[in-house]
């Protein structure tokens, strides 16, 4: 390449991916959407330190799967990043890896849900609670005293980037508790007449897909065994397990889903989790029409989001202008940005302004 074809190295967005996910996507054309912007698209190197590879203008991740194995190879990388990170405080990242975290653990990611606002409009998450032990009979009177009632659906505790994360099961009786497999969250089922929307996110811009999803399920079928599934199977787009079959006695009536709702869901999530690039799983409980958030995926597939390229780079340049300002704001305003501490009240603060805007 002629090195007058090479945008200024403070336009360099260094990304990563696995390569499962980046020819899923078709990455290599982001590249020239981002060629397009006057931005270079380069792949990190995670073996080697960034200082070498940068400067970055931008870190885009998905790191989901490095986070979530905790050994000493994968700790060594994300302190690279992260010190990094620390050591160029204008460098945008998309997203911050604390807010991936909380992503990655189901209990932490439901009592977000439940600490906003959204409740006031018949926005909730199922009642959960953390199983941490085996014992049958403790886990029983955990589940009674956080009111989870059966059945209820048993999730790892991990959310995302390992091979048994997806792997859940239904519970329909005091029995069946012992099938739960610590670290996990019980959350009681929501009947919703198999149809799942998933919201996909790009910072200010969002989509909702249909999928199929479970079935209803009933406390008097309180005989029945543990179904075990994995969550892949059941909710892709070309998913047609047995498990989203309704019963012949069920009427398929259409749920209403509610396009204000999902509106509202994305306004408020978004600041309280900090992210550009989520997707929020909903399902519509039959009869209540109350609308239930059931996961929240860090950087999810984003099947059958149009122009998903042209969104991403949208969300980036816009990224990079709220930030922009807001350091300039705050170092008018005396604050320190480059220390981390004042860096996180900049960010709160700084939320809590995008809220009201
Ligand atoms: N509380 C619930 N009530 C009813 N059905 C549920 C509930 N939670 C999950 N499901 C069903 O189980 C499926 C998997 O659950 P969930 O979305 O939490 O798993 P996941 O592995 O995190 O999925 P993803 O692939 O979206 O990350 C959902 O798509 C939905 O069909
Ligand atoms: O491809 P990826 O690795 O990003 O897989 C993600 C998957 O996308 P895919 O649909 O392309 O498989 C997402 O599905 P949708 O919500 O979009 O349906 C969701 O299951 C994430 O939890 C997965 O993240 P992981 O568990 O792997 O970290
Ligand atoms: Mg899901
Ligand atoms: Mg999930």
């Amino acid at each position: 390449m002629d090195e007058n074809d090479k945008a200024p190295s403070s336009m360099v967005i260094g990304y990563w991916m696995s390569d499962r996910k980046s020819q899923k996507l078709n990455w290599i054309e982001f590249g020239k959407v981002c060629r397009q912007h006057g931005y270079e698209l380069v792949k990190l190197d995670l073996e080697r330190p960034l200082e070498d590879q940068g400067p970055f203008a931008v870190i885009l991740h998905k790191l989901t799967e490095i986070i979530a194995r905790n050994d000493e190879k994968a700790i060594q990388i994300i302190d690279r990043i992260e010190q990094y990170i620390k050591n160029h405080p204008k460098v945008l990242i998309i997203d911050p890896l604390d807010s991936v975290r909380t992503l990655l653990d189901r209990y932490k990611t439901y009592n977000v849900v439940l600490n906003t606002t959204l409740n006031n409009i018949d926005v909730f998450t199922p009642t959960f609670v953390e199983i941490l032990s085996t014992n049958v009979k403790e886990n029983i009177k955990k589940l009674k005293n956080a009111g989870v009632t059966f059945p209820f659906i048993c999730k790892p505790f991990v959310a995302q980037g390992t091979t048994y994360c997806h792997q859940m099961s239904v519970i329909f009786n005091e029995r069946g508790v012992a099938d739960c497999k610590p670290p996990c969250v019980a959350q009681s089922f929501i009947n919703h007449n198999a149809i799942l929307y998933k919201l996909y996110v790009v910072g200010d811009h969002y989509q909702m897909v249909e999928r199929p999803s479970l079935k209803n399920f009933y406390a008097s079928n309180d005989d029945r065994d543990t179904i075990t599934f994995d969550s892949h199977s059941v909710s892709k787009s070309d998913s047609s397990s047995e498990l989203s079959v309704l019963d012949p006695s069920e009427s398929v009536k259409g749920s209403s889903i509610d396009p204000i709702k999902l509106h509202s869901i994305v306004k408020t999530l978004g600041s309280y989790l900090n992210m550009s690039l989520y997707g929020v799983d909903v399902v519509v409980e039959n009869d209540t029409n109350r609308h239930a958030i059931i996961d929240i995926n860090a950087y999810p597939g984003y099947d059958g989001f149009p122009d998903f390229f042209g969104k991403l780079i949208d969300c980036v340049i816009s990224r990079r202008a709220q930030s922009v300002c807001s350091k300039a704001y705050f170092e008018d305003s005396g604050f320190d940005t480059s220390d981390s501490s004042d860096e996180k009240k900049s960010r709160a603060k700084l939320n809590s302004i995008n809220q009201y805007n």
